[in-house]
């Protein structure tokens, strides 16, 4: 399938080739607050009310879907935020080559595509693997946030968390819940609740 591909004019839209390896974050945002990663953000609801809620932090949401991206950029430009940049990249490119070791204080996670099919579980961003790849990137105290419709997904991660020793989780002894009361719903939360599905919400901290 082809897919349009769309030119993003937006003061809050980093072009990738323009991208030093790391780049300067604090350069870009024109400060040195703490540094936060979405990944998967689609069309940027989630990014928009997370970050006004969090004046004090700079976003980066990053999907490699190109529409999702320039409709990110237009939420936010729209609502004149400025502590939100959007970068179109794959996610493990992206952080093994734009986000320093250490410096990350926080990393979303939204309904990443489940992979449904059996035989395309590998396929499947998130897994212990991945996330033991991202500790490297946050520092102690970062919050790990993730969130699936899909109980398959939702259950596997959930079992996978506990294993991780540098995380420490924020829900007790729920391995996860499905409300999270201060959380904001993102586009594809809200598709799914509205089918009746609940969502599989993990909070877990880096100690
Ligand atoms: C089902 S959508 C969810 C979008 C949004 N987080 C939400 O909850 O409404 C999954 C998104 O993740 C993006 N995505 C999946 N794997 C990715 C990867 N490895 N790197 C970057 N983006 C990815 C897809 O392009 C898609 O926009």
């Amino acid at each position: 399938m082809t897919q349009s591909f769309i030119h993003i004019e937006s003061p809050n839209y980093l072009r990738l080739q323009d991208l030093p390896t790391p780049p300067d974050w604090p350069g870009i945002f024109g400060n040195d607050n703490r540094l936060a990663l979405e990944i998967g953000c689609g069309v940027g609801d989630f990014m928009l009310k997370t970050a006004l809620d969090q004046p004090d932090t700079n976003f980066v949401a990053i999907d490699f879907y190109n529409k999702g991206c320039d409709k990110t950029c237009r939420r936010i430009d729209r609502h004149g935020v400025t502590n939100v940049r959007v970068v179109r990249d794959e996610a493990r490119a992206f952080v093994t080559e734009r986000i320093p070791k250490g410096s990350l204080s926080a990393v979303y996670i939204n309904c990443p595509d489940p992979w449904p099919k059996k035989r395309h579980r590998k396929r499947r961003l998130v897994n212990k693997e991945f996330i033991e790849f991202l500790l490297d990137y946050m520092v102690p105290g970062a919050d790990f946030f993730f969130a699936t419709d899909f109980d398959d997904y939702g259950i596997d991660v959930a079992n996978a968390l506990p294993g991780i020793a540098a995380l420490e989780n924020q829900f007790g002894i729920d391995l996860y819940r499905h409300e999270f009361p201060g959380y904001h719903l993102s586009k594809y939360m809200r598709k799914f609740m509205a089918e009746g599905k609940q969502i599989y919400f993990m909070h877990y901290k880096v100690r």
